[in-house]
């Protein structure tokens, strides 16, 4: 082990705070040079700096937001393919730590020093990663603000419990989703309340960790529906499985989404929201060095 080659990045606020100072005694012990976040972006700077000193292994301390701030700033320094990540999860749903086999802080700096190293894939939407997800439409503000009790009940449905309210006032999309699927390209043109892609999280099914390694997303276009009938499918768990005669699934390497009148679409990329009236969302097979749980799954069923 190289001293100075291994560096940490530390949320000290996510998931409530309290963390910090047990983070960086385990992570010192480990040969971790260890940085703190002073504020929101800082995650991104900090990540470029990582990326121009050449770090070969870094630490990521927080929840998916600040992974997220991460790898657009190893993105921006061009460092994505050089360096080892690890994710010690201290973040409130840590969605990306539980698909990777990491629960907790100790667990997570032992992954961080020893654990086995995958070569994943990320998603790219103009121009910036995401590794988790990609939302456009009606969940996208409403999946942040669910409550981790939520999340816990409901898993990858939350949004959709704690959304009821909102999904009655929802406009929903007019959208065409193109996907380049292994059986050529497809096209679907309707109302829709949201488009789902997944890339560590699976939407479809039963939902859960997705496979990370076959250069695919996993897609599912949650059409129009009364208010009453979307809360009665997410409660039984039925909205996003083959049950649902309302959701379209796809495997697809590219997904884009445009709405049909010309109007702004919100799109959620691991959290980080941004409006587009057409984007284009890529799989980057390969593209990331990440280290992983013993629980770690590399393709689920
Ligand atoms: N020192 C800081 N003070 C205030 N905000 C910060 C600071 N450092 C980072 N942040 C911001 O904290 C936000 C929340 O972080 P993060 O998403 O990792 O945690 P979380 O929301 O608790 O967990 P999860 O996303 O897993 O549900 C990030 O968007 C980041 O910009």
């Amino acid at each position: 082990m190289q001293v100075g080659s291994r560096r940490a990045i530390v949320n000290p606020i996510s998931g409530g705070g309290g963390h910090a100072d047990y983070a960086r005694r385990l992570l010192g012990a480990r040969g971790f040079k260890v940085q703190e976040t002073a504020g929101p972006e800082d995650g991104v700077e900090l990540a470029l700096e990582a990326g121009r000193d050449g770090v070969s292994e870094l630490a990521v301390v927080g929840g998916d937001g600040t992974v997220n701030e991460v790898l657009r700033g190893l993105s921006a320094a061009d460092h994505l393919g050089e360096v080892t990540l690890s994710v010690v999860p201290a973040g409130t749903a840590n969605i990306l730590a539980r698909q990777i086999g990491v629960v907790g802080i100790e667990q997570g700096v032992e992954v961080a020093d020893t654990g086995d190293v995958r070569t994943i894939d990320l998603g790219m939407a103009d121009g910036q990663p995401f590794v988790v997800s990609c939302i456009a439409g009606f969940p996208a503000e409403a999946s942040v603000a669910a409550t981790s009790d939520l999340k816990a009940r409901f898993g990858t449905l939350a949004f959709l419990v704690t959304g009821a309210q909102e999904a009655l006032e929802f406009e929903p999309l007019s959208i065409d989703v193109e996907v380049a699927t292994d059986d050529g390209d497809e096209r679907w043109s309707g109302e829709a309340l949201c488009v789902l892609v997944g890339n560590a999280r699976k939407f479809v099914e039963q939902g859960g960790q997705a496979d990370l390694e076959d250069g695919l997303f996993d897609v599912a276009v949650v059409e129009r529906m009364p208010t009453s009938n979307l809360v009665a499918e997410a409660v039984q768990h039925r909205l996003l499985g083959s049950g649902s005669e309302n959701v379209t699934h796809f495997q697809a390497a590219r997904v884009t989404v445009s709405d049909a009148d010309g109007e702004p679409i919100t799109f959620s990329r691991d959290g980080e929201l941004s409006e587009h009236e057409r984007l284009a969302l890529d799989v980057s097979s390969g593209a990331l060095d990440l280290r992983v749980g013993a629980g770690y799954t590399p393709h689920p069923e």
